[in-house]
């Protein structure tokens, strides 16, 4: 079984490789892609930079160049949903585009024709992912994740988000990965970390908070390949 981990950030997938220890390093399309073995399972291993774009084609590369057979994104997001605090970790049940707007031509917010607003994850995955924080007693929150290309620092925007798509966390590659993964028939699963509240404090939050946050996202991840 070939399983793909990603990140988009090189915070979210150094608590992996460290991890793992020794590893390959391939260079494809200004990237890198990290490939190991562990417990019998073929990893690639790759942060994809920051933005929809750029998580579109990694997720891409991961699944038609590498072969993955499942991908799990590993990271952290910015809480919406005001029952979630730092530190956190909730795996996406769907995932939306919440700046993909035609709205002008009658449309929800996050639809364009022949696509859907939502995306949804993959049930047995999430299954697992439930299975593993029951297992090693860590609460796993589960919500809707709404991805666009800004950092949401914002009050305002915060409120939109949340109330539009009912969206208890956002970031800003998740959706990619799903609409990638759900057209190439691969399962996967999103499980991030809150590293803030998406609100006037969240660089701060975030900067103080990327690198703990990112390493329980890995820590999670790292329990559902046990039992993969
Ligand atoms: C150099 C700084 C790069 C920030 C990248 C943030 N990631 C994007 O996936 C996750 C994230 C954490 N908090 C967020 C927020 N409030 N809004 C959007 N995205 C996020």
């Amino acid at each position: 079984m070939k399983i793909a981990i990603m990140g988009a950030m090189v915070e979210e997938i150094t608590p992996l490789l460290d991890f793992f220890g020794t590893y390959e390093t391939l260079e494809f399309a200004k990237n890198r892609y990290y490939t190991t073995t562990y417990k019998g399972m073929e990893l690639v291993i790759a942060y994809s930079k920051i933005g929809k774009v750029n998580a579109s084609l990694t997720a891409t590369t991961l699944i038609e160049k590498f072969g993955a057979e499942q991908l799990l994104f590993s990271g952290v997001a910015g809480a919406l949903n005001p029952n979630l605090r730092i530190g956190d970790v909730l795996v996406a049940t769907a995932l939306a585009q919440h700046d993909l707007d035609i709205t002008a031509f009658g449309h929800p917010h996050g639809y364009v024709p022949e696509g859907s607003v939502y995306v949804d994850t993959d049930a047995s995955l999430r299954a697992l992912a439930h299975k593993v924080a029951k297992a090693q007693n860590i609460i796993l929150q589960e919500g809707i994740i709404a991805t666009g290309d800004q950092f949401i620092c914002d009050g305002v925007k915060k409120e939109w988000i949340h109330t539009t798509f009912k969206a208890d966390a956002t970031e800003m590659e998740g959706a990619s990965v799903a609409v990638v993964c759900d057209a190439l028939k691969i399962p996967f699963c999103v499980l991030r970390a809150i590293s803030d509240a998406a609100d006037m404090d969240a660089g701060f939050s975030f900067d103080e908070f990327l690198v703990s946050s990112a390493k329980e996202s890995a820590q999670f991840i790292i329990a559902m390949l046990d039992e993969l």
